[in-house]
């Protein structure tokens, strides 16, 4: 919904008119004097005070090419056919709004610290119930192997020549055996007597009593003699893939959890799988709110463009995810409710209407159908009124993203990410640190997700993230040029530092989980 505003953009101590007024996000009185004190602490350390951190750095060119769309996304502006707001949003005035509810405003002191959060939701991710399912080769793709993928054979399955050339028993130099070649995919030769040597490829099952292969550019033959001489020093075993060198039947090759990716499709073929058990990718429905929103054309009158319908399907998707089309549901309580109450999937995300204002239904809603709040408020900015909810067994899990477009995707990479890897059983990754160039400003008591680019080493230099520009709540211009989000502790970090990074899962979402499954 529309009506409050930041508090934080323009107040003294923040960025100037033309800088990024919104990057330290909106937040209570007392905290925004918290904020100007500490502004004032660092700038005092600062030769250049006043200015921040993340606008003497331009923002990276060339950045946003990891960022084309992929092929199969949906047309932008493609709204929804259930959408009510979509091509005639309602008719708003100022009387029209609705009076404040008189619900207390939620406390912070409910807010869960950022980790605890990230951490609590993949618990609860695992904690949901799925069934695996067996899925055809060429249907696993980017689902998540629900049982360690254990060898169904050695392999390879026999000795092998590893390059087209001659196979050899014994020491040199050889008989060669006239008119005879072993070729790729024929079954066992005959045993090869010491001193001779029988043609062979790359991939023929090798003879018994072989001792070498030696490649077809280190041997001559004498015609007149009928007799093959190596080259070079034949080194028994040479050029011999022996039975079992990479797997024993049996062997675990990758453990449960791993994402099926196209390798591991090659690799699970190669040992036998005509099928794999899989984990079925959750299912994801999103539900936009707000009177506000258009899918097509330029604002106006108030109306804005609805940023988030076409950015989540393909997230959640990159996040392994099974989405529909984002259904717009205006700031309807009652659709809200019916919406959540009827979904048949394991995890509805809503946009906006997270926080306390007049038409704000997601908690009030969730309170009415017996939600349970499992996080309710994050430290961390943007998104701290990002919530995560389970409804009455067996309904799905709820993330409530807030609407501003920065603070929503913080909650979906601070709540839906481990959530929906925990509903998939994917391993997380390891988390990984970089060095950031530049100072970053940090929010006194809470963690700051900061969108950044990788930089490579230059000069001497180390590799490097930078943080972009444009990164306050209502603001996607950062975020869609970054490669990253460096997770920036309360207090903000010095150049230099290594900060974590949450990678932007593009790598994943391209083309292939865009829709392009089943
Ligand atoms: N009195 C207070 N007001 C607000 C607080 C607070 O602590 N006290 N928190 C602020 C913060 S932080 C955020 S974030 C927002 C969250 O609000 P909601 O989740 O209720 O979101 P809305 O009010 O519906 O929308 C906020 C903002 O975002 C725009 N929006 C919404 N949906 C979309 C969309 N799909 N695409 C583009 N933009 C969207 C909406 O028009 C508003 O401008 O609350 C603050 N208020
Ligand atoms: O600043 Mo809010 O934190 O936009 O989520």
């Amino acid at each position: 919904m529309t009506g409050h505003h930041e508090p934080g953009a323009g107040t003294g101590g923040f960025p100037p008119p033309g800088a990024d007024s919104s990057s330290i996000p909106a937040m209570a009185a007392e905290d925004e004097r918290a904020v100007e004190e500490a502004l004032a602490l660092v700038a005092s350390n600062r030769p250049d005070r006043g200015v921040r951190p993340g606008e003497r750095e331009p923002s990276a060119p060339g950045s946003s090419a990891a960022h084309s769309p992929a092929p199969c996304s949906p047309a932008p502006g493609s709204s929804a056919p259930d959408s009510p707001a979509s091509h005639s949003p309602l008719p708003r005035s100022p009387a029209a709004v609705p009076s404040p509810p008189s619900r207390p405003r939620r406390s912070r002191a409910r807010a869960t610290p950022w980790e605890e959060a990230r951490a609590l939701a993949a618990r609860a991710g695992r904690d949901f119930p799925v069934a695996a399912h067996r899925l055809p080769l060429d249907r696993a793709l980017g689902h998540v192997l629900a049982e360690a993928l254990r060898a169904l054979t050695d392999l390879p399955s026999f000795d092998t020549s590893a390059m087209d050339g001659w196979v050899v028993a014994g020491p040199g130099p050889w008989t060669v055996r006239e008119g005879e070649g072993l070729l790729a995919g024929h079954g066992a030769p005959g045993a090869l007597p010491d001193g001779e040597a029988v043609r062979i490829a790359t991939g023929a099952r090798l003879p018994a009593d072989a001792t070498a292969v030696i490649r077809s550019e280190h041997a001559h033959i004498d015609e007149s003699k009928g007799l093959l001489y190596a080259q070079r020093e034949v080194v028994p075993g040479q050029d011999i893939r022996p039975r079992g060198q990479e797997c024993r039947t049996g062997d675990e090759l990758l453990p449960a959890g791993t994402l099926v990716a196209p390798a591991v499709l090659g690799l699970a073929a190669a040992a036998g799988y005509d099928a794999l058990a899989a984990v079925p990718r959750p299912r994801v429905d999103v539900l936009v709110l707000g009177d506000e929103l258009l899918t097509s054309g330029l604002p106006y009158d108030g109306l804005i463009r609805d940023a988030l319908g076409p950015m989540l399907g393909p997230w959640l998707r990159a996040l392994g995810g099974e989405v529909g089309e984002p259904r717009r549901l205006g700031d309807d309580a009652a659709a809200l409710r019916h919406a959540l109450t009827t979904s048949d999937a394991d995890l509805v995300v809503t946009t906006g209407g997270t926080a306390a204002g007049p038409v704000d239904h997601v908690h009030p809603v969730l309170a009415d159908i017996g939600a349970e709040l499992l996080v309710d408020g994050v430290d961390v900015r943007p998104g701290h009124p990002m919530l995560l909810a389970r409804l009455p067994s067996p309904g799905p899990y709820v993330v409530g993203l807030p609407g501003n477009p920065l603070a929503a995707v913080s909650g979906l990479l601070t709540l839906a990410e481990p959530l929906l890897r925990g509903i998939a059983g994917r391993t997380a990754q390891d988390p990984y640190r970089a060095l950031v160039h530049d100072e970053v400003q940090g929010h006194p008591h809470d963690t700051r997700l900061v969108p950044v680019v990788h930089r490579a080493a230059r000069g001497g230099g180390l590799d490097h993230v930078v943080p972009l520009h444009y990164n306050g709540p209502a603001m996607l211009r950062g975020i869609a040029a970054a490669d990253g989000l460096a997770v920036v502790p309360p207090g903000g970090v010095r150049s230099g530092t290594e900060v974590e990074i949450l990678d932007l899962p593009w790598a994943s979402a391209m083309p292939w989980t865009e829709g392009c499954f089943t």
